[in-house]
C-alpha cells in the first residue's frame, strides 16, 4: 500500500475508559471533518492553538465539550492537516465521534500504524525513527524506553547517515571512474582504505546488535542445578517475592517457574528450573526435558551447587547446560558457614540470609552486558542486525576485490552494501517490507 489521497481517522488512546480519549484525523479533508464534529470552531483555526468546544451530533445535540487541535500540513506529526478531538474518555462516547467522522466519503478507518506510515512517507522521520515509535510504545523495561526514546530522537538515523554518506560517495566517485577511466589514475589504490574504514563502522554498528537485542526482549536467566542446592530460595530472594513454592523435600519444583525483574532497568525473566537429575517420578523426567530445552534458549545459566560439589561434578553440570553460558554459585551458603572458602570456589550465595545476592546480581548483570550500566543502544532489531550483517558482508567481499579485482566489481559490492544499509534508514525499502513494518503497530498510531 502507498500513500493515498484518503482522510483518515482512528483513535489515537486505547480503547478503554480513561481521563481523555483522542480521535486524530490526517489527510485533506481532516478540518473540515472536525468542524462538523465541532462547528463552534473557526474556519480558519489557528495551528496548535487549543479550542475548547462542543462536539455535536448530526442534529446539532452536545456529545461532549472538549479540546479540539488543528496541525496545518505539512507541520504535523504526519506531514498532512491534522485534527485532534480530545474528548472525556468514554469508548462508547469515542465510537459515536468516530462513526460521525467516517461519515464523510473522504474519510476511512486508518490501517495499523497508518499515521506513522505517512510521517515516514511523508519525509517527516525516517525509517529508524518510525520503528521507534513502536518500540516505545512496546517498551517494558527502562531501558527499552531510554533506547526507543534515542532512536526517536535520531541518535540510530544519525549513526546510520555516518555511514550511508560516505559510502554513497565512495560509490559515486567509483561509478565516475568507471564512466570516466582517463581520469582513473590510482583509483583503485585510493578506495583500499577508504572500503576498509567503511567495512570497520558496519561491523562496530553491527556489534551492538547483541546488546540491542537484550534491551528490546530482556534477557533470560535460568537458575540450574541438582535438587535441593537452594535453588528455589534463591530465585525467591532474587525476584524479592515468594513465588516458588520452597519445601524441604528434594524436586519441589517440577517446573521452570518464571517471574520477571527489572535490574539496573535491564528487563530479566528469571527461571527457576526442576532438578536435572536425581529425578524419579514422570513429572519431574518431563521437567528434565523443559529444563535441557530451557537452558538452551537462555541468555545465561546459573548454576547453583550445594556446598561440598566436587569439581568433577560440578565440570559435568556445567556440560549440561551445552553452549549456553555458565555462572556457577553455591547456594545454600547458610548451611555449611565458612565451607569452601577457598579462592577457586565459586562464590556463595544463600537465599535464605541474602549473603553473595547482590554480589551474584552484579555478576550476572556484568556477564549479560559485558560492564557498564545497561544504557540506551542504538540498535535493537533483528531487521537492522540483518541488514547491517548484509552491508559488512558487502564491504569485505569490496574489500577484497579493492584488491585483487576490478573497479566494476568493487563498485557493485558497495552498490550492494548501501542497498542494505538503505533498508535500516529507510532510504531503499519496498512496499512489502513497510507492510511487514508497520503491522506490528497499533490502530492510531
Ligand atoms: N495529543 C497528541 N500527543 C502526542 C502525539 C499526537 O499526535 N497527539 N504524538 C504523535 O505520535 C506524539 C508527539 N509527536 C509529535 C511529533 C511531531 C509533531 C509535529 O507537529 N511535527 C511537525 C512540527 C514540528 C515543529 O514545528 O516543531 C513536523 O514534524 O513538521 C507532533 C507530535 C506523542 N504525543
Amino acid at each position: 500500500m502507498t500513500s493515498d489521497s484518503a482522510t483518515i481517522v482512528a483513535l489515537a488512546t486505547a480503547p478503554a475508559s480513561g481521563a481523555v480519549g483522542i480521535l486524530r484525523v490526517s489527510g485533506p479533508a481532516a478540518l473540515e471533518v472536525g468542524r462538523r464534529l465541532a462547528p463552534g470552531v473557526p474556519a480558519s483555526p489557528t495551528p496548535r492553538h487549543a479550542y475548547l468546544a462542543s462536539f455535536v451530533d448530526a442534529a446539532g445535540a452536545v456529545l461532549d465539550e472538549g479540546l479540539f487541535l488543528y496541525f496545518q500540513a505539512p507541520r504535523s506529526f504526519t506531514g498532512e492537516d491534522v485534527v485532534e478531538l480530545q474528548a472525556h474518555g468514554s469508548p462508547r462516547l469515542l465510537r459515536l465521534l468516530l462513526a460521525r467522522a467516517l461519515e464523510d466519503e473522504r474519510v476511512r478507518p486508518a490501517l495499523p500504524g497508518e499515521f506513522t506510515r505517512r510521517a515516514f512517507l511523508n519525509g517527516r522521520i525516517d525509517l529508524t525513527r518510525a520503528e521507534a515509535v513502536a518500540d516505545l510504545v512496546a517498551a517494558d523495561s527502562e531501558a527499552a524506553v531510554r533506547a526507543a526514546a534515542a532512536g526517536l530522537s535520531g541518535a540510530l538515523a544519525e549513526r546510520i547517515r555516518a555511514l550511508e554518506t560516505p559510502l554513497r560517495e565512495l560509490h559515486a566517485d567509483l561509478e565516475g571512474v568507471l564512466n570516466f577511466p582517463d581520469e582513473a589514475e590510482g583509483a583503485d589504490a585510493e578506495a583500499v582504505p577508504r572500503v576498509a574504514e567503511l567495512r570497520a563502522v558496519a561491523e562496530a554498528l553491527r556489534a551492538e546488535v547483541g546488546r540491542g537485542r537484550l534491551v528490546r526482549q530482556g534477557a533470560r536467566v535460568a537458575l540450574y542445578g541438582p535438587v535441593n542446592a537452594g535453588k528455589s530460595t534463591l530465585f525467591n530472594r532474587l525476584v524479592g517475592e515468594a513465588r516458588a513454592l520452597v519445601d524441604a523435600e528434594p524436586g519441589t519444583t517440577r517446573d521452570a517457574l518464571e517471574a520477571r525483574v527489572e535490574w539496573e532497568g535491564l528487563g530479566v525473566t528469571l527461571y527457576d528450573t526442576a532438578g536435572l537429575r536425581e529425578a524419579p517420578g514422570r513429572v519431574e523426567a518431563l521437567g528434565i526435558a523443559r529444563t535441557r530445552e530451557l537452558l538452551a534458549a537462555v541468555d545465561l545459566a546459573v548454576l547453583v551447587l550445594p556446598p561440598g560439589t566436587s569439581r568433577e561434578e560440578a565440570a559435568s553440570w556445567t556440560r549440561e547446560a551445552g553452549a549456553t553460558p555458565v555462572f556457577v554459585v553455591t547456594g545454600k551458603c547458610d548451611v555449611m558457614p565458612g565451607a569452601e572458602a577457598e579462592a577457586t570456589a565459586p562464590p556463595r550465595v544463600s537465599g535464605l540470609t541474602g549473603e553473595g545476592v547482590e554480589a551474584l546480581r552484579t555478576s550476572v548483570l556484568t556477564r549479560l552486558w559485558g560492564g557498564g550500566t545497561p544504557s540506551a543502544v542504538a540498535l535493537v532489531s533483528e531487521r537492522h542486525a540483518d541488514a547491517l550483517r548484509r552491508t559488512a558482508e558487502a564491504l569485505g567481499r569490496a574489500e577484497d576485490a579493492s584488491r585483487v579485482s576490478t573497479l566494476e566489481v568493487l563498485s557493485g559490492e558497495v552498490g550492494l552494501a548501501l542497498e542494505a544499509l538503505g533498508e535500516v534508514s529507510g532510504t531503499s525499502v519496498s512496499d512489502a517490507l513497510l507492510d511487514t513494518l508497520f503491522q506490528r503497530f497499533c490502530i492510531g498510531k
